[in-house]
């Protein structure tokens, strides 16, 4: 079950690296405040002190799919706890670069880990308790799904920063990544925004403030 505090409002950037998704989080951040909204950006694996030291182990050191599935979830948790409900509880437009989605499309689909595994590390990592006003499992009402492919995505990182340890996968990698975005849409289609992402900045930028007009615009 999707769950949201009555005026938090949680909401995810996905999809391969390259396809465009860090380019696009300040103007939607825009759109929320020219609407009035309090908004807390953060990142993933990241955004507490914890989490953003277990992102350099991560995203630098080789390890096994187990050791980065639990350190991803490690990361999550900490995130969820000091971050993320709490700025949920204000009311704050809570806007998140990657969550679990990306565990499921990059451990899951990417490395080849059992996703049923993954499905029982979220419920520990995200379930809420029932007795709460928010119970249910935590997860993003809405995920912009930047969909590009990737021979397009890698083209654009080609020389654009120094690849890390994902970034350097080589294209085979990507696809089956980019196969587990397109099945996580399929099973949840409520909750996937799909934009185009191998338009230009500006047409894929339309694309997503367009989408925000539809479903948050109304007064
Ligand atoms: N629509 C686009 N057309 C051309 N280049 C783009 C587009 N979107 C992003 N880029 C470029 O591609 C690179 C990766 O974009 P970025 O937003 O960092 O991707 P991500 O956060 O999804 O990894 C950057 O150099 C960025 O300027
Ligand atoms: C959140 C998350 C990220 N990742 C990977 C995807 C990215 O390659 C990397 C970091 O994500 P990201 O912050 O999008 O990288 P960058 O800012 O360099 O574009 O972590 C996973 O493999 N699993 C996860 O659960």
């Amino acid at each position: 079950m999707t769950q949201s505090t009555p005026s938090g409002l949680f909401i995810s950037f996905e999809g391969i690296d390259g396809a465009g998704k860090s380019s696009h989080i300040a103007a939607v951040a825009d759109w929320f405040r020219a609407h009035g909204r309090h908004v807390t950006l953060t990142r993933e694996p990241g955004g507490t002190p914890l989490a953003e030291k277990l992102r350099e182990l991560l995203l630098h050191d080789a390890m096994d799919p187990l050791s980065e599935a639990l350190l991803m979830f490690a990361a999550r948790r900490d995130h969820v706890l000091q971050v993320i409900q709490p700025a949920l509880a204000r009311g704050d437009v809570l806007l998140c670069d990657r969550f679990t989605d990306a565990t499921f499309a990059y451990q899951g689909y990417g490395r080849g880990f059992d996703l049923q595994v993954l499905r029982q590390l979220e419920q520990w990592v995200q379930q809420q308790p029932e007795q709460s006003s928010q119970a249910g499992l935590l997860e993003p009402e809405l995920c912009f799904w930047f969909d590009l492919p990737p021979a397009i995505a890698a083209a654009r990182l080609a020389g654009a920063r120094q690849p890390d340890k994902f970034e350097s996968e080589a294209e085979p990698f990507f696809q089956r990544v980019a196969s587990g975005y397109a099945a996580r849409a399929a099973q949840s289609p409520q909750r996937f925004a799909r934009i185009d992402a191998s338009q230009s900045l500006e047409q894929v930028r339309e694309q997503v403030l367009r989408h925000c007009e539809q479903v948050w615009g109304q007064p």
